[in-house]
């Protein structure tokens, strides 16, 4: 008998891999934070001797949600600016929100009260975008939660740099800083093609060519931000990133509601990433993803929360739901997106466009040990004719009891393991005070 760290034998493993894949009867093995097989729970307890036995009964066992495009700390201005289209909600209320009060301390407590939300709700890796990204790389070695988080890059100074030149050197020292480090990995992050210009974007594909790490960017979210570059230069955002040699497999596109048949192709033929966004962009009405269109053409999509200030919340299985009840509408076809799919976009197809498919996403024995157990024995889950419909059409955060990365357990029945909630829930209400008194 083979000692290992812990045998979960849930009523359902979900691994993902091969797709559409749901075991019966199966366990699932951890040894140092890998998986070391998903097998027939027979012959698990005859080959295995676990030092920690977990008999989920009315559970499905799946890998961790991958949040692949969020602004963690925005947290702390949920519900500051509600109803308004992109540009307006940025500039009138965003960006003066942040001018005034983003700081590390600000970052520290706005990613734990949104750590705190994403692991209740099953996510287990986050690519994050904001200010202060070594305070959230700190938070999430802190906490123990898997993080991209990006380099970023703006053409006007905040109080994470003054400009161009210390966006990248800031950004490179942080790289550095982490490169050693197990859950955090970086990415730069220049924040639109409307805000950052062509000299720091090739110096950018540059670094990201030399360092091997990836470039992640909102893109063509509006028909105004396109019509708008259209108007001052003559070219589509989507071109000039062409034409600056930005597009490629370690290119990670936000938001995409606006393409052409010719730009979806050329999406395909680069092996760009695409996040797709559902709640936010129907909250700010920013357009709709094609994402049947997407697929159709073989692009790689993942899914992302963005910040909770234009989402509302950070839940990746309402995401999960949103976007497959959302690409069915806009294709006109309810074969659009179905749920074993759409679960694979919040899973594997994340870790995919983070270039951590061999790391993590689904089941497979070797990968890191990153999943979650959702309970279905509730009444709005019941009865389970198919698990993945009942996860992806159904079920709701409340119902995701345990999450671990990595081998550690984050939550247990419900309980944060690795993260004072109560105390990030009074730092949020004295930053609630201080932000709009
Ligand atoms: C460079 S730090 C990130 C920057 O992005 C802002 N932001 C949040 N959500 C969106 C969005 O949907 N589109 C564009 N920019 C967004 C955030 O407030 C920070 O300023
Ligand atoms: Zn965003």
């Amino acid at each position: 008998m083979l000692p290992v760290d812990l045998l979960v034998a849930p009523r359902w493993l979900v691994p993902i891999e091969p797709a559409g894949a749901v075991l019966e009867h199966h366990a699932l093995i951890v040894d140092a934070g890998r998986i070391v097989a998903c097998a027939p729970l027979d012959m698990a307890l005859s080959q295995y001797q676990p030092r920690q036995r977990l008999d989920l009964p009315h559970h499905a066992v799946l890998p961790g949600f991958v949040n692949a495009h969020t602004h963690a700390a925005m947290s702390l201005l949920r519900g500051i600016a509600d109803d308004l289209p992109l540009m307006d909600w940025l500039r009138d209320h965003i960006w003066p929100a942040e001018g005034a009060h983003v700081s590390p301390p600000f970052c520290a407590d706005g990613v734990r009260l949104a750590f705190a939300e994403m692991i209740r709700s099953g996510t287990t890796c986050v690519n994050d975008m904001y200010f202060f990204p070594d305070t959230t790389a700190r938070v999430a070695v802190e906490v123990g939660l898997r993080v991209t988080v990006g380099l970023i890059a703006l053409d006007f100074p905040t109080a994470w740099a003054r400009d161009a030149d210390e966006y990248l050197h800031k950004g490179l020292e942080l790289h550095d800083a982490f490169k050693h480090t197990p859950l955090v990995r970086t990415i730069f992050a220049p924040h639109a093609p409307y805000t950052v210009s062509d000299a720091p974007l090739l110096k950018i594909r540059k670094y990201a060519n030399e360092l091997g790490i990836g470039i992640h960017m909102h893109v063509h979210e509006t028909a105004g931000e396109v019509a708008m570059a259209v108007e001052a230069t003559g070219k589509r955002p989507w071109q000039r990133l062409r034409d600056l040699e930005l597009l490629g497999p370690d290119f990670i596109a936000v938001h995409m509601t606006q393409l052409s048949d010719e730009e979806i192709a050329q999406a395909a033929e680069y092996g760009v990433h695409v996040v797709h966004c559902p709640e936010s962009n129907l909250k700010l009405a920013s357009g709709f993803a094609p994402v049947g269109r997407l697929l159709k053409a073989g692009v790689n999509v993942a899914l992302g929360t963005d910040g909770a200030a234009s989402n509302n919340d950070l839940d990746l299985l309402g995401e999960m739901r949103s976007a497959a009840l959302l690409a069915k509408a806009v294709a006109g076809d309810p074969q659009t997106l179905p749920a074993a799919r759409a679960l694979q976009m919040a899973t594997l197809d994340g870790a995919r466009a983070l270039g951590l498919e061999h790391e993590i996403g689904s089941l497979t024995a070797g990968k890191s040990a990153d999943f979650i157990a959702i309970d279905l024995s509730a009444a709005p889950t019941q009865p389970v004719y198919n698990v993945l419909s009942q996860l992806v059409y159904a079920a709701s955060r409340e119902q995701v009891t345990d999450v671990w990365v990595a081998g550690r357990a984050l939550m247990r029945d419900r309980m944060l393991l690795t993260l004072d909630e109560t105390a990030a829930l009074s730092r949020a209400a004295e930053w609630r005070q201080k932000i709009k008194p």
